[in-house]
């Protein structure tokens, strides 16, 4: 399904990425660790067209996309999570995920305006979509409430909401953990799972929380310091001396 091939990017003299290859097959949780710093935001960054990489090659379905922007790479099933919530605070939880589906679908004004048949019914579909996936993070009783004023843990499983929304092929997240409180993690760990298992969406995860990392990955790519360190299942990257060093060192 993704393909990054022998990705770098650089900024000005520093190699933040350096040659790192990775891929994420249908119906797969692949996480990406490293230590602090290592380049895993920067490859998410790269992957989802916030950055065009230096070099490299990075296929989703077969066709290219590195350096293609990232609404397009959204529009082609492919959408992600940021590592610092990202909501729009002064809107209601369900008008986020209103708005996130006219974002996706590039909902055409004249017909907004006019209300067409046609553009009233995908209003209706988006509502209901919303009302779903609102139900299945836990968050329905506070669809009206504003974003903002969420506790941090709902404002992350709105996120996921918001991208569920969209009906993704490939789901990124950027440490969905960071902040949570380990019943939240748990909660979280699960619902990751049933995204893949009953929604069919493989994930992409950068994540710190060792346990759910390797509760739920089906393969991980480590890299530090920019570089490729190791890749594999849960089960042989624990063992992998490199990477113990590499953690050990960071401690
Ligand atoms: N826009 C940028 N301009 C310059 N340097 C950057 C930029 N983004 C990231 N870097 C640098 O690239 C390196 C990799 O950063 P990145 O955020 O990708 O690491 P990370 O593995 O995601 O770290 P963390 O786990 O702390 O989030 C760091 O040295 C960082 O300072």
């Amino acid at each position: 399904m993704l393909e990054v091939k022998n990705l770098s990017m650089r900024f000005g003299g520093l190699l933040a990425v350096d040659q790192v290859s990775l891929d994420v097959q249908e119906h797969e949780i692949v996480s990406i660790i490293g230590p602090n710093g290592a380049g895993k935001t920067t490859v998410f960054n790269c992957i989802s067209g916030f950055y065009k990489p230096s070099g490299g090659q990075i296929l989703f379905e077969g066709k290219e996309i590195q350096g293609k922007p990232d609404f397009r790479i959204s529009r082609l099933g492919m959408v992600r999570t940021f590592q610092h919530v990202r909501l729009f605070g002064n809107m209601t939880v369900v008008e986020n995920l209103l708005v996130a589906q006219h974002r996706h679908l590039n909902t055409n004004l004249i017909a907004g305006l006019l209300k067409t048949p046609d553009y009233r019914e995908r209003e209706k579909k988006s509502l209901e979509r919303a009302r779903y996936w609102l139900d299945r993070v836990g968050l329905l009783d506070l669809a009206n409430r504003e974003a903002g004023n969420l506790a941090y843990g709902q404002q992350r499983r709105l996120e996921i909401a918001r991208c569920m929304v969209t009906e993704p092929k490939l789901l990124m997240l950027d440490e969905p953990a960071a902040g949570l409180n380990p019943a939240e993690t748990r909660e979280l760990d699960q619902l990751i799972v049933s995204l893949k298992e009953d929604y069919n969406v493989s994930v992409l995860l950068i994540e710190h929380d060792m346990s759910l990392v390797m509760g739920i990955s089906d393969r991980i790519t480590v890299i530090n310091q920019g570089r490729p360190l190791a890749s594999g299942k849960p089960e042989d990257i624990r063992e992998n001396e490199d990477v113990i060093k590499a953690y050990l060192g960071e401690a």
